[in-house]
């Protein structure tokens, strides 16, 4: 019988299981969407219980409606949105608080007083990260801070925290592995990105257990069995794992320094592989560790934008103009321009390059004869822009002028924000036909430790071109495009603190 690999990609909205062939092909793929739970303006929280559920639930379907046996795989990848925290109970595994999501800005304070404290600079130098809410290291806290009893159960070494890798593969392998990889810890806020370890001053700034943490490992190798009574009767090499945003570099072949990816979900976000330097950040930009693979671990560039599809969700559930998502791009092709309407959906701050827990989000240039067709448009030009300031920002720190930009995510199935995106980046920007590249660079980890393939250049051959979207737009145009959204997202920042 034919083996496949098995790709777990728990995002932000969604879970996904997709079986891959050897040749990188989607076999069978099946999703399910998580509620997301916003208890004050700002948070945001997911329940790890119901999280671990719909992986069980995609799981299910998959082998229930596929002609696929669980005794097929090989080994499984685990990819996931990074940053957002779980605690749980080490002896009952039952969760002590809601998994606190990347997006969540409930810990602003802490970081504020983490930057009155002068952290900032040992912190950068370390972690690669500039002091946010978005991170893990402060979300722990919070937890500890917040949750009656936590603390003292922390210090008795009761409790474990993980990021949703870490959690999901405790679950899989019934508490036997409390793991997590290299990407996901240089997300936390807590790990040194140079020596490889959890780092004691971090741990002491933020007064946290150094018994809570897992331990720390490569990206491709075996972190342990599936218990047969959660995988069907099996036991399966869970074999590789990284944050979805590494591992759509990965499975976007991104291999050598100076390649970049952008992905399009609920955020935006850009990473360039660095190679085995360790690039600082003068503009705003984030290091952090693409992957350790082969006994090495490669770094990347990083620009975060925390809202991107999600101001789609927005305009389909907030702002109800449209009923799904493609309709934006139906209403956006409409008109010829927003006609100087500008989105900023800075609905929890703004991430790279700005950096600011403060912003909050703003439209521009209404009149009379604004439409919905602007509105739709001009939010979807919003991811456009965003795009390139992470990109200006990129350039100026490496040094290097991209040739091309390699795309993927939910929403680049969309063709007028794609075309926008290399005019206004005058940029050939470049769809694969495997659009879903999280997925498929945790599968191609997770292969690569099993033997599934063989290496990286096998890897490299496979990544193929759907679509090349050529830059059209005269620079004159561009250029006024660009300042009149310099001046927009300029005017959002520090809204919330005034
Ligand atoms: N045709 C489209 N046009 C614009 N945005 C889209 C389109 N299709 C999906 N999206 C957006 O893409 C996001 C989903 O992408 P996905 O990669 O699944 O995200 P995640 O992994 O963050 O859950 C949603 O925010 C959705 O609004
Ligand atoms: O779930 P996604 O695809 O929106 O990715 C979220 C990122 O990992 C957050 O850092």
């Amino acid at each position: 019988m034919e083996k496949y690999i098995l790709s777990i990609d728990q995002g932000t909205t969604s879970s996904r299981a997709i079986l891959f062939n050897k040749n990188g092909e989607i076999v069978a793929m099946t999703q399910k969407e998580f509620s997301q739970y916003y208890p004050q303006p700002g948070w945001v929280e997911h329940n790890a219980n119901e999280i671990w559920g719909s992986v069980l639930a995609v799981l299910g379907e998959l082998f229930g409606n596929y002609n696929v046996e669980p005794s097929q795989i090989e080994g499984i990848g685990i990819t996931n949105q990074r940053e957002t925290t779980v605690v749980w109970d080490k002896n009952s595994g039952i969760p002590v608080y809601n998994a606190i999501v990347w997006q969540s800005r409930q810990t602003a304070n802490i970081c504020d007083d983490l930057k009155a404290k002068g952290y900032e600079q040992m912190v950068r130098e370390k972690t690669g990260l500039v002091i946010d809410a978005y991170f893990s290291g402060t979300k722990v806290k919070w937890i500890l801070d917040h949750v009656e009893g936590a603390r003292e159960k922390a210090e008795k070494g009761e409790l474990l925290f993980g990021t949703i890798d870490t959690w999901l593969i405790w679950k899989l392998t019934g508490g036997k592995a409390h793991v997590t990889d290299y990407t996901n810890a240089s997300r936390t806020m807590l790990f040194n990105i140079h020596t490889l370890e959890w780092d004691d001053e971090l741990l002491q700034m933020l007064d946290i257990p150094k018994s809570m943490l897992p331990e720390v490992r490569p990206s491709s190798e075996i972190y342990g069995m599936t218990v047969p009574y959660h995988f069907f009767g099996e036991e399966v090499p869970i074999a590789g794992a990284a944050g979805d945003q590494q591992a759509a570099l990965f499975g976007q072949a991104c291999f050598e320094a100076g390649m970049a990816k952008n992905t399009y979900g609920t955020g935006c976000f850009m990473l360039m592989n660095t190679g085995a330097k360790a690039v600082p950040s003068k503009h705003g930009l984030l290091t952090t560790i693409a992957w350790g693979v082969d006994g090495k671990v490669e770094y990347a560039l990083e620009g975060s934008i925390f809202v991107a599809g999600a101001a789609v969700q927005w305009l389909r559930d907030g702002l109800r103009v449209v009923d799904n998502a493609p309709q934006s791009e139906e209403l956006a092709t409409k008109v010829d321009s927003t006609d100087g309407v500008y989105v900023v959906p800075a609905f929890t701050g703004l991430g790279a390059p700005y950096w600011d827990m403060d912003a909050r989000g703003a439209i521009f240039g209404l009149t009379r004869g604004t439409t919905r067709e602007h509105l739709v448009r001009a939010t979807l030009e919003s991811l456009a822009y965003q795009t390139k300031d992470v990109l200006s920002a990129m350039e100026a720190d490496s040094g290097i002028t991209l040739n091309t930009l390699r795309v993927d995510g939910g929403a680049v199935k969309n063709n007028f924000l794609m075309q926008f995106q290399s005019d206004i980046l005058n940029v050939p920007v470049e769809r694969p036909v495997v659009n879903e590249t999280t997925a498929l660079g945790a599968a191609y980890l997770a292969g690569l430790a099993t033997g599934f393939w063989k290496d990286k250049e096998e890897i490299a051959k496979k990544w193929a071109i759907d679509k090349t979207f050529e830059p059209v737009l005269g620079e004159e145009k561009r250029e006024e495009l660009y300042s009149g959204w310099k001046r927009a997202v300029n005017s959002t920042m520090h809204w919330s603190k005034n």
